[in-house]
């Protein structure tokens, strides 16, 4: 296990770029009977890295980070976007349809519109966990993890409304 250096100055990469977004559809679920309609957000994914800055002057080459957070991006984009593990949605495939079961409410579509998400919500801060989890599972930032002491990852639905998730490898370290 990385042993924590003591009182090491930790710097803090932002990364806040315009085509990090992705403009998908989705209605978000309040209760087993209420939900909204289907409608798009373009969405926007911000991302902090926090690490100690290396012998050499530099904490990672955050291009590598760039570019990870725009395939996640890309992922999501052009979708209707779907929460598989929603206590209030039932998803059926059927003869090239993904048909979506909410209250006595019957809602098809194409297989190539959707995108089924393990969340249980597409709300934004269902939505920020997920990628965060998916970034640091991506193999080029697994590699990075040991330098890093944590991360953090926004989405937004809209101006100034923003989920931010969080991952701090200084409690793993410290456990
Ligand atoms: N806790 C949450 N509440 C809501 C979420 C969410 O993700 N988490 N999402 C929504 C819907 O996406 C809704 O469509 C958001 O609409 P709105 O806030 O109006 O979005 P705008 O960008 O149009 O915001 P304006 O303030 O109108 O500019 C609802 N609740």
């Amino acid at each position: 296990m990385e042993t924590l250096v003591a009182d090491a100055i930790l710097t803090r990469i932002e990364i806040s770029k315009d085509y990090l977004n992705f403009s998908s559809g989705h209605f978000t679920l309040f209760s087993a009977t209420e939900r909204e309609n289907l409608h798009g957000h373009n969405f926007r994914v911000r991302c902090a890295v926090t690490a100690q800055v290396g012998d050499g002057g530099l904490t990672f080459d955050y291009v590598i980070l760039k570019r990870a957070l725009k395939v996640l991006c890309d992922a999501l984009d052009e979708r209707v976007l779907l929460p598989l593990e929603s206590p209030y949605l039932r998803i059926e495939r059927q003869d090239g349809l993904v048909l979506a079961h909410f209250a006595d409410e019957r809602i098809p579509f194409l297989e190539r519109d959707v995108l089924l998400l393990p969340i249980r919500n597409v709300t934004i801060e269902e939505l920020a966990p997920l990628l965060l989890e998916r970034l640091r599972t991506q193999v080029e930032i697994a590699a990075m993890t040991a330098a890093i002491r944590a991360i953090e990852l926004g989405v937004s639905s809209g101006q100034g409304q923003w989920a931010i998730a969080q991952w701090d490898n200084r409690a793993q370290a410290i456990a």
